[in-house]
């Protein structure tokens, strides 16, 4: 945690495509106000590697770009979120990514007592979406994400932050995966906007800019909603 102070534990929710920058922007926020980041597509793809029952399940879905079933996803999420590290508060990056996991998680948080604090719609253009997606990839050490176009290592191959040298690049990061995966978005997740909308807790940010303009605004809206 780099000086931000917080008087609670919060439970933030970031929204928006893929190749919105959700993970970028989840991994900034974690560090700069000592959140847990929570993606449900990390712990899906870990649960894949691993071959767990939910992860052979999961596979076909992830690789087609369509959405894992809300009982799989629901159950992997509530079982993170148990997890002592949780209660210092979380940034939620890939779920709800439909009302009932929306739903499922609003019941879950009151059961302690807590609610969603904000949540954040990255607003984008679909059509850089597809560049964004095409061209990203993470070490495969630490995770920092990568762009061939936007945010390059200083030395290609070679890790900034931990000097890593294995790169990689998600099996569904491909033009055909990508379109079905904004499809999803756009049938699925995007009612949530309007969902936490209406309970007062929405707030949107130009997610187009450069990476650190994109945080600085985020980082504002999280400072308020925690305050
Ligand atoms: N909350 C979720 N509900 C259903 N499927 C999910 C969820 N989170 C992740 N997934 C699955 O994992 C894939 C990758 O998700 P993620 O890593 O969040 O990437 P992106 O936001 O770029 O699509 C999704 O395309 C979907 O198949």
């Amino acid at each position: 945690m780099d000086g931000q102070t917080l008087t609670k534990a919060p439970v933030l929710i970031l929204l928006g495509p893929p190749g919105a920058g959700k993970g970028t922007q989840a991994r900034i926020l974690e560090q700069s106000f000592g959140l847990v980041q929570l993606s449900t597509g990390d712990l899906l793809r870990a649960a894949v590697a691993r071959g767990t029952p939910a992860g052979q399940q999961a596979r076909a879905v992830m690789e087609a770009g369509g959405l894992v079933s809300d009982d799989i996803v629901i159950a992997i999420l509530r079982d993170r979120m148990t997890e002592p590290d949780c209660a210092q508060g979380v940034i939620l990056d890939g779920f709800p990514r439909t009302t009932v996991q929306a739903e499922a998680l609003d019941a879950l948080l009151a059961e302690s007592g807590q609610q969603i604090d904000a949540a954040i719609s990255l607003e984008v253009d679909d059509a850089a979406m597809v560049a964004r997606i095409s061209g990203r990839y993470t070490c495969a050490t630490c995770g920092e994400g990568w762009h061939d176009q936007f945010k390059q290592p200083k030395q290609p191959g070679l890790c900034d932050i931990c000097g890593g040298t294995e790169m990689k690049r998600r099996a569904d990061d491909t033009a055909e995966t990508v379109a079905s995966r904004l499809a999803a978005y756009h049938a699925q997740t995007a009612p949530l906007i309007g969902y936490y909308d209406r309970k007062g807790t929405l707030s949107r940010v130009d997610a187009m800019g450069a990476i650190e303009d994109i945080a600085a605004g985020l980082g504002a809206i999280v400072a308020r909603a925690v305050a």
